[in-house]
């Protein structure tokens, strides 16, 4: 017979609930069966420890047929779960069930008689799950095979009289299962669960999570190496997985880890289960029944093998904060002595407690349930001095959250709380207490119940995920916007893989309809999805969105629009923290007051505002004006052709097409305004040019600009788009003659935008936008396409201007340059 050590497995309610799991259990011990000995632990079926309270609860209103009526749901259960495994012995199982089930009949029936159940009897009701599962699991085994014998962990696991919680003898318990465990090898012995017995043979229950309890006692017992707990999970997640999406399954923990997050209350771990692992060195494995094959998470004395030590994010709700202050300095009070004192006398369980550096306030955070009988307890251990008003009245918080990080590594760096409490403070959530004791492991603060799931996604993503979340909420889905959702679809996973930033679109407008989702919405088929989508009420407001936006991580409004009065917009946007990316030049031509204004509230709040594609698009020229302007270089001159479209029209001008038709070709290929006229009329280079002199410095505004229109102006401006660009046929012959003439004069017609700061003060116009003829040679005379130019002259580039050049207009190029953007500020706060 083989002295290898035993492994002990526990199989949870919900892997031994269904045919289905009861079948892969069987199988599953089975294999493990024949690979060395073991030790198999077993929870009631499904609901059924549920059942028994709901039966106890009504025989005790002497409701017996109803209690009865649930004995006969618990039965079926079982039998049904047992036919399907065993067919052939369907009946004998059936018997099998209501023969132990009988006493439990007759213990519902004396209570009902009392209407009273007690805390023993209500330990002995429960125990019927236990004893029901752990009968039939090792019947099924033995029927498939696997020799298994059903041993009554009430004759083993030896507890005081607690009954409800009982405390384990953990001497008397070793003795027994040393003693016993000589003749466990020949059948593997299947064990109830959460039941044990006092030393006079009353049967206990042990609380929360005794089944664990059950197989850890079980193992140390028995000098098991190892104990694991089955159940319907990967393993032990980095946070709940309900709240987290982007939660992983840990696949190391040290024991202290398990400890640690045991005791700030993980619903898979209890300490009293880690304690006798720890004592005797057993490791803990978690694993999924469902995918026996996943290595699920390894809790032992070593913890991370490969240095992957990803913290976790624990979550206690239901919790309610007390504070507790003295109003004048003395050291007479020992408040936080007395005060824990209090709550113990009064069997509170207290989650957290934190004082102040001079002892002179103290929280304390308690189960919500329990917040009366703390609140009374407190009261009373302080009325004297509430009486005397040398303590403020108790200060109250409900419901709050208490949210711990645990990692082994957590001690050992610099800015671990910095990282906690920044993160928080980015969504806007408040830190109302927190703490950081002794242990080098964890760190716990308080947040209201309202922000438990924006605060878990929000630490869980600063400190476990290798990339940066962004949130973007896109404004418009025209030519920009609708390029721009194509390229973060197509660029989502690399730049998710290989840079680290996980873009989210979780909102996106345009004009009279919105769509929004903090979880972020599929990119497919997105933009029809807006289009379906009712319009709201004019006019609207997205503000209500951008308190949802703002709680997001990294959060941006991208503004592809080209509305006015969407600076209203940004400044709400500020103000929440969020960031803004704007190929919309419409905000940064506003006059000089208002525009310094907004500019003002952005660094206020500490957020970007980034709009490099508003001048010819996404060519580097604001980036390279402001490094010039940046590093002490002295810009002398600027010369540019500003217009991708306009630059177009004169090309294919050049080339011979009439106006009318060159406009529509430059219209459809994305190049123009929204509206050409912006175009032609120059507004939009002036605009342009006026938004790189006020990076200069110089506080111009749009009526300082001395503008020669393209094209004449419109003398019907409230006409359609449509009939304006079919009045253009009327310019085409007056245009062609233009170009002739320059043709003829060794020239190409453009139209450039010239910004010269020594103008500032002589009274001529610092910015010039108007038509020009350019001689061969000459920049900007061989500009091909939409191409612009942007000529810097400098007291550094003096002889050879600094020169940028390139596409200055069209969708995906100008897409491509706010992604650039998102993605600057995306990188400059990864890892914050
Ligand atoms: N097309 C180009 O080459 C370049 C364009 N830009 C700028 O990009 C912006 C967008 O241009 P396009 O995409 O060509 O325009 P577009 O007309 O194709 O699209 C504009 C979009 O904005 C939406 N919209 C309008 N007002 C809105 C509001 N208040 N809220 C939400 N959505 C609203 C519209 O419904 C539409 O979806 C303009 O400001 C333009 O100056 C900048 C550089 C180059
Ligand atoms: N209408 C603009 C587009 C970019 O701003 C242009 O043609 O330059």
């Amino acid at each position: 017979m083989s002295s290898a050590p035993f492994q002990v497995m526990k199989f949870g309610g919900s892997s031994v609930g269904s045919p289905r799991r009861l079948r892969q259990v069987i199988e599953l011990i089975g294999t493990h069966a024949k690979q060395g000995p073991l030790a198999v632990v077993v929870s009631a079926m499904g609901d059924t420890t549920d059942w028994l309270l709901e039966a106890a609860g009504l025989a005790t209103q002497g409701d017996l047929e109803g209690a009865l009526s649930v004995v006969a749901r618990i039965a079926h259960l079982a039998k049904t779960n047992a036919a399907a495994l065993d067919p052939a012995r369907a009946t004998a199982l059936a018997a099998r069930v209501d023969s132990l089930l009988a006493p439990l009949r007759q213990l519902l029936q004396g209570i009902s008689l009392t209407r009273e159940c007690s805390a023993p009897s209500r330990d002995r009701v429960l125990s019927f799950g236990e004893l029901v599962s752990a009968t039939l699991l090792a019947e099924l085994l033995t029927a498939s095979g696997t020799e298994a014998t059903f041993r009554d962990a009430r004759q083993l696991l030896v507890t005081d009289d607690r009954f409800g919680a009982a405390r384990v003898d953990g001497a008397l318990t070793r003795e027994r299962l040393q003693a016993a465990v000589a003749g466990w090898r020949a059948s593997v012995p299947v064990l109830p669960g959460f039941i044990a017995a006092t030393p006079d043979g009353r049967t206990t229950t042990l609380g929360r999570n005794g089944s664990d309890y059950t197989a850890a006692l079980v193992a140390q017992g028995i000098g098991a190496t190892e104990v694991t707990v089955w159940t319907d999970v990967l393993g032990l997640h980095t946070a709940d997985p309900d709240l987290v999406s982007d939660a992983y399954p840990v696949a190391h923990l040290t024991h202290g880890e398990g400890l640690e997050l045991a005791a700030v209350g993980v619903r898979m771990l209890h300490p009293r289960t880690m304690i006798p692992l720890i004592e005797a060195g057993i490791s803990l494995r978690i694993r999924n029944t469902m995918h026996p094959d996943h290595p699920g998470t390894l809790i032992d004395a070593i913890g991370s093998r490969d240095g992957q030590r990803p913290t976790c994010i624990a979550t206690r709700e239901e919790l309610a904060l007390l504070g507790i202050e003295v109003r004048k300095l003395s050291d007479q009070f020992q408040l936080g002595e007395r005060v824990l004192a209090a709550l113990r006398e009064a069997s509170v369980t207290v989650w957290l407690s934190t004082q102040s550096a001079n002892g002179q306030s103290i929280a304390v955070v308690v189960p919500r349930p329990d917040l009366l009988r703390a609140r009374g307890a407190l009261e009373s251990e302080l009325a004297q001095e509430l009486a005397r008003h040398e303590v403020e009245p108790l200060a109250l918080r409900e419901p709050v959250t208490l949210l711990t990080l645990v990692a082994e590594a957590m001690g050992q760096g610099a800015n671990v709380a910095g990282r906690f409490f920044g993160a928080l403070g980015a969504v806007g959530v408040n830190v109302r207490a927190s703490a950081q004791g002794a242990s080098s492991r964890s760190i716990s603060c308080v947040v209201d119940a309202a922000d438990t799931a924006i605060a878990v996604r929000t630490t869980h993503a600063a400190f476990n995920l290798a990339h940066q979340q962004v949130s973007l909420f896109l404004l418009g889905r025209g030519t920009v916007g609708g390029q721009l959702l194509a390229q973060v679809r197509a660029q989502q996973a690399l730049l998710q893989d290989k840079h680290g930033i996980a873009l989210r679109v979780v909102g996106l407008a345009d004009s009279r309809r919105a769509l929004f989702d903090a979880a972020g919405l599929p990119l497919e088929g997105l933009e029809e999805r807006l289009a379906r989508v009712e319009p709201g009420p004019e006019p609207r407001t997205l503000v209500p969105l951008l308190d949802e936006l703002r709680r997001l991580p990294v959060p941006i409004l991208v503004d592809c629009t080209a509305a006015s009065g969407i600076e209203a917009l940004y400044t709400e946007a500020f103000r929440r923290g969020i960031h803004v990316v704007g190929a919309n030049k419409k905000p940064l031509a506003l006059p000089w007051d208002d525009r310094e204004a907004l500019l003002a509230e952005a660094r206020r709040h500490h957020v970007a505002y980034h709009y490099e594609t508003t001048v010819a698009s996404s060519l580097p020229v604001i980036d390279t004006l402001a490094n010039l302007v940046r590093t002490g270089d002295t810009v002398r001159l600027i010369t540019a052709s500003l217009s991708g479209s306009v630059g177009f029209i004169c090309n294919e001008l050049t080339a011979g097409v009439p106006l009318s038709v060159a406009v529509r070709t430059a219209r459809e290929r994305g190049f123009t305004e929204p509206d050409p006229r912006e175009d032609l009329s120059g507004t939009d280079v002036a605009r342009k040019a006026l938004i790189l002199a006020r990076e200069l410095g110089l506080p111009l505004s749009l009526s300082d600009v001395a503008l020669e229109p393209f094209v004449p102006e419109d003398p019907r401006p409230g006409a359609s788009v449509d009939t304006f660009l079919h009045g253009l046929k009327a310019l085409d012959a007056a245009f062609a003659d233009r170009v002739a003439r320059c043709r003829s004069a060794g020239t190409v017609l453009r139209y450039l935008a010239r910004i010269d700061p020594s103008k500032v003060g002589t009274g001529s116009p610092v910015i010039r936008v108007g038509p020009a003829p350019v001689e061969a040679g000459q920049p900007g005379a061989d500009l091909r396409g939409s191409e612009s130019f942007v000529s810097f002259t400098t007291t550094r580039h003096s002889d050879f201007p600094l020169v940028v050049r390139g596409a200055g207009a069209g969708g995906a190029v100008t897409a491509s340059g706010v992604l650039a953007d998102i993605l600057r500020i995306s990188q400059a706060l990864r890892g914050r």
